[in-house]
């Protein structure tokens, strides 16, 4: 089982930072919240920091976790671990690894979204961020 970090990170608009996968990597064209695997020794909350810094050049306060979803891929099987960030003054993410990133409004039209076809392991945070905060 791998250990995957990603962010919801959320601007001053309420809105929600996704991102799509580049070519070449698993799951290329899907959408998702940016982050990665956990490196050995690191914590969760250094992991996705890493991950930010790395994918997006930009430094976030790592707030609350939501709940945790277990995946199975065809080959690998995933628990990804989603906290909510906020981008630290100033901060402006760019797509350094990811093929586009956008601000969205996190609300149930994107869970169906034709637009942004979610990765599936995201669809259920995706849920329970629009149950607790969805406008
Ligand atoms: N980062 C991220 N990965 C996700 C999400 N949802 C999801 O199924 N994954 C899967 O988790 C796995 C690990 O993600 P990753 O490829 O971003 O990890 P990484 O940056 O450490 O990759 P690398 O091995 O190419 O350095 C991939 O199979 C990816 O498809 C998500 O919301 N964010």
């Amino acid at each position: 089982m791998i250990q995957v970090v990603c962010g919801l990170i959320v601007n001053g608009e309420g809105r929600l930072l996704i991102c799509q996968r580049p070519e070449g990597k698993a799951q290329a064209g899907l959408w998702e919240f940016p982050g990665g695997k956990i490196d050995q020794g690191e914590s969760a909350r250094e992991a996705l920091r890493r991950e930010l810094i790395e994918e997006l050049g930009c430094e976030v306060e790592v707030g609350e976790a939501l709940t945790s979803v277990r995946y199975a891929y065809d080959d690998y099987s995933i628990c990804l671990i989603p906290y909510i960030c906020r981008l630290l003054d100033g901060q402006e993410p760019k797509a350094i690894e990811h093929s586009n990133i956008e601000w969205v409004r996190g609300d149930e039209r994107l869970v169906t979204s034709a637009d942004y076809a979610l990765a599936p392991a995201d669809i259920p945070i995706l849920e329970e961020w629009v149950e607790r905060f969805g406008d």
